[in-house]
């Protein structure tokens, strides 16, 4: 919502993390590519919507983006590193999507 680009990267990840998974399958690449989606990050992403020249055009919605952060709160980047380490550690995964939010904690999304 709110940066149409940046939302548009986001879900052109999601489709090479799923057609990459499944290449490597086929062809016994050896590796596994999965997704991590977290909800809102303590990092320094998030001073970015009070800069004008990181939105262009979408800065006006800025507001929207702070209400979100307000309702959905923050994540420690402990929390990311932990669903990180699952996905690590977990054979079975491949082409998996780990979404990681305040409400619903660690979970997948399943297509
Ligand atoms: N923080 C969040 O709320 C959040 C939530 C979901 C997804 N993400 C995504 O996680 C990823 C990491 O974000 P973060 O929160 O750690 O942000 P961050 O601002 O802390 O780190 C981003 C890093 O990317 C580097 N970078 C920027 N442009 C680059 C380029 N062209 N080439 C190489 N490096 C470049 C920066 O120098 C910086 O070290 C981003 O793709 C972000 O969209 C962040
Ligand atoms: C919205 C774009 C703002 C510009 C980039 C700054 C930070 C970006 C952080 C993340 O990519 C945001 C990702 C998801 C947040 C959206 C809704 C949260 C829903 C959480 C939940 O369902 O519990």
């Amino acid at each position: 919502a709110h940066c149409p680009v940046y939302t548009a990267s986001k879900h052109g990840v999601l489709g090479f993390t799923r057609s990459l998974a499944e290449a490597s399958r086929l062809g016994n690449y050896g590796i596994r590519i999965n997704a991590l989606c977290p909800s809102f990050v303590n990092t320094a992403i998030l001073d970015t919507i009070n800069h004008e020249e990181n939105l262009g055009n979408f800065y006006q919605f800025k507001d929207g983006v702070k209400n979100l952060i307000k309702v959905f709160g923050v994540l420690e980047p402990s929390v990311i590193a932990d669903g990180f380490v699952q996905l690590l550690e977990d054979d079975s995964l491949n082409g998996a999507v780990m979404k990681i939010t305040t409400t619903k904690g660690v979970h997948f999304e399943n297509y």
